[in-house]
């Protein structure tokens, strides 16, 4: 059992959406809480690592939704820092696909074929059968993340409910790529200085706890049990549990009663996307540079094979690396897969495009997020057509347990923004709760303490009322209760 107390409230997670429900805790008085982190690092689903002697982005890259007519407030805060970016430029995309024998398409053609993939998207969408990728020559498949197919479903029309991308509706067509040595990840240690004890740019604070893995939620009206897989046990008056949708649907947390079945099954709904970029790492550049050149697509007649790609000439000039994206299938089966065969399959790919005599990369990451237990996928995808119902219940709390992540951001699920905001929501609602709580206490204190002292039965201090009328028995527990009218509150 650890040493400490127990905690106003447990915060299960320090991604980004964990770090902005704490801070917003924090920020309201709520200083008596801890942050449960199951990896040794904060940052979650952002996270840097150094490669080919710069620092690449394993999850988020993009501040996606920049330029419209509110501000993305990730974008505000990076400001803030000086996280430096660098604009996408992915219209030209269209322009830059390779056939497998390195022809590039005539503009005519692929601006004909561009067309075509949206049109696909748009009717696929319309069969409801989205799965977050779209044709384009050759069968091949785009990953969703390029926006100029993404604002297609902006133009939609359907006769269904069809959601618009809120990101670009809201907050603007731009993306900027995070291309700082600090990593994305430097604008969450920037918040966390404001209600942890920092030195030197580390957290030293004893309420964030690293590498503890939450395996047991044990919940009751009167708070929740926090156990984890090193055999501690932590209290607390709430839980705000951040874990990945692909996490609740795993078997990692057991919850003590079981979730309800409303729960449960609005969890199994939503669609877990697994997203990879690949980097590689060469000695020298072949490929085209210059600011039309940063994208470009390998049209392959297999769905999804080493489809899209991006050179990292205009993030770190002369880092001559390449990153290239796979989505779903392909991305779980070069998971399971070792990196020189991938490396292997990379390469040939690159030689179709751009002849034999290329060199070999010298060095490859593969991120592997599905395979991560703590993520189990890279983010949420609801169905395209759906009501708001699932999201609703997903972020619905149980008891004491209250959730957050990007997954229960109706409006910006799956993006770094997402999940700030969706910490701030959660944590204001639990404010509110708390609050609720305390009036509550305040008023069945003031009202108890005559009506005991009339009874002559017990003799109770202001303070422990509540806890105190747990321990009297039931029939004076009804009696009181039905009396006060708070059935609930005291049994
Ligand atoms: C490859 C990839 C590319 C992406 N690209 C973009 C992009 O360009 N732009 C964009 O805006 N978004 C992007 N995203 C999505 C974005 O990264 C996420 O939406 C966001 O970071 C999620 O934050 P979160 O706090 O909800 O979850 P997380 O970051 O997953 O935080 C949850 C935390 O909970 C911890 N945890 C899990 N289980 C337990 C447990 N049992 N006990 C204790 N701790 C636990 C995890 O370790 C993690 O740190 C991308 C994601 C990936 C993976």
């Amino acid at each position: 059992m650890d040493s400490s107390s127990r905690s106003a409230v447990i915060i299960i997670g320090a991604g980004v959406s964990g770090i902005s429900a704490a801070k917003v805790l924090a920020e309201n008085g709520i200083a008596d809480l801890l942050i449960l982190e199951a990896s040794d690092r904060i940052g979650g689903r952002i996270r840097k690592e150094s490669f080919g002697g710069v620092s690449v982005e394993l999850g988020a890259g993009w501040i996606a939704g920049v330029g419209g007519k509110a501000s993305n407030p990730v974008w505000e805060i990076a400001a803030k820092f000086g996280l430096r970016t660098c604009f996408s430029d992915y219209s030209n995309a269209r322009y830059n696909i390779y056939d497998r024998s390195g022809k590039i398409f005539p503009s005519g053609i692929a601006a004909d074929s561009y067309k075509k993939a949206v049109d696909s998207a748009i009717q696929r969408l319309r069969d409801l059968e989205s799965d977050c990728a779209v044709d384009v020559p050759n069968g091949a498949e785009l990953p969703l993340q390029v926006p100029q197919l993404i604002i297609v479903f902006l133009c939609l029309n359907a006769e269904k409910k069809v959601e618009p991308i809120s990101t670009y509706v809201d907050f603007g067509e731009r993306e900027f790529l995070v291309a700082d040595e600090r990593g994305y990840e430097y604008f969450l240690y920037k918040m966390a200085e404001d209600f942890l004890f920092t030195s030197e740019g580390r957290i030293l604070d004893n309420r964030l706890k690293l590498n503890k893995v939450v395996r047991e939620l044990q919940h009751s009206r009167n708070g929740v049990t926090v156990k984890t897989e090193d055999g501690f046990v932590y209290e607390a008056n709430y839980v705000i549990l951040s874990a990945s949708i692909g996490v609740l649907q795993s078997d990692l947390i057991c919850f003590r009663p079981p979730l309800p079945r409303w729960k449960t099954e609005a969890i199994e709904k939503c669609d877990v996307m697994v997203y990879t970029k690949i980097f590689l790492k060469f000695p020298y550049k072949f490929w085209p540079c210059g600011p039309d050149k940063e994208f470009f697509i390998y049209a392959h007649e297999r769905r999804g094979y080493y489809t899209f790609w991006q050179h990292m000439e205009n993030a770190y000039p002369g880092s001559n690396i390449l990153v290239v994206t796979l989505t779903n299938g392909e991305s779980k089966r070069v998971e399971a897969q070792s990196d020189a065969e991938t490396l292997k399959e990379a390469m040939s790919v690159l030689r179709d495009i751009f002849g034999p005599e290329i060199p070999t990369a010298t060095d490859i990451l593969v991120p592997r997020w599905w395979n991560n237990r703590f993520q189990r996928g890279s983010y949420s995808n609801y169905p395209i057509i759906s009501d708001n119902q699932v999201v609703n219940d997903i972020k619905a709390p149980v008891g004491r347990i209250f959730f957050t992540g990007e997954h229960t951001s109706e409006r910006f699920n799956g993006y770094v923004h997402g999940g700030y905001l969706a910490g701030i929501d959660t944590s204001k609602d639990l404010l509110v709760e708390i609050r609720k709580y305390e009036r509550e206490n305040e008023n069945k204190s003031f009202l108890l303490e005559p009506l005991l002292a009339l009874t002559g039965s017990l003799t109770l201090s202001q303070s422990d009322t509540v806890s105190g009328l747990q321990k009297c028995d039931v029939p004076t527990q009804l009696y009181l209760s039905s009396k006060l009218g708070i059935p609930e509150a005291i049994l």
